[in-house]
């Protein structure tokens, strides 16, 4: 697993900018087929890091539409959630934070748009090792026909592999959405 979380990260990073700027519009425009964002939502976005797929042409939109569009913080072992505003600070692995007072639950977001480093065709997911989102989400299990939040993982075509050998803390996405497919 962890030699394919580097191979799959290399992979990531690899790509050029040019190939990047084409791949992150023709996301968000998949992302418009697939869903239609609904007044008021809580949206859970990310700001790329380590090749991660660029989200600022969806960030862009929600923000025009005045979406209340959130970034994730570390808090010790799981993740919240916070709206953004002009206010960041770097966490611990350097990823741009916004500092607010209102600080949100998973189970209050409405959609979360989630990174990640590979992806099958079923719909599990490899992240970047912390089991943050693992355990951020534990309680989607939990609870039977949950309706939010809405779980997509966006990512390039390169990073899907055959199969995921998945572990009983995984959380499977509702959609893994690619610049030129949505599983
Ligand atoms: N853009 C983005 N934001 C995110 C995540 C993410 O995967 N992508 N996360 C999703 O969980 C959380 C942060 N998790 C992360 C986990 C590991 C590393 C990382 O770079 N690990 C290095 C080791 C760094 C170190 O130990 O200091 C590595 O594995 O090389 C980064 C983010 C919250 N925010
Ligand atoms: N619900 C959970 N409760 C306790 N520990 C968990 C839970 N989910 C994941 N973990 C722990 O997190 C570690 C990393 O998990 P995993 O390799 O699946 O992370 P990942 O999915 O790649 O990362 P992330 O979710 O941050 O993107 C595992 O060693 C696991 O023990």
């Amino acid at each position: 697993m962890q030699a394919l979380r580097l191979t799959l990260r290399q992979k990531r990073r690899a790509i050029s900018h040019s190939n990047r700027e084409k791949f992150a519009k023709r996301l968000f425009s998949q992302i418009q087929e697939l869903t239609t964002f609904k007044r008021g939502q809580k949206i859970a976005i990310y700001l790329p890091n380590d090749g991660e797929i660029d989200t600022k042409y969806i960030t862009n939109f929600l923000k025009k539409q005045d979406f209340s569009v959130c970034l994730p913080i570390l808090d010790n072992k799981i993740l919240k959630f916070s709206k953004v505003n002009r206010h960041f600070k770097k966490n611990r692995f350097g990823i741009k934070e916004p500092i607010s007072t209102q600080i949100l639950n998973a189970k209050q977001m409405n959609i979360i748009f989630m990174p990640l480093v590979g992806f099958d065709k079923n719909k599990n997911r490899i992240g970047m090792g912390g089991g943050f989102y693992d355990r951020t989400l534990a309680f989607t299990k939990c609870q039977q026909n949950y309706k939010n939040p809405k779980l997509y993982g966006l990512a390039f075509d390169c990073q899907r592999v055959d199969r995921i050998k998945t572990q009983t803390w995984d959380i499977p996405l509702d959609a893994v959405i690619t610049p030129s497919d949505i599983f």
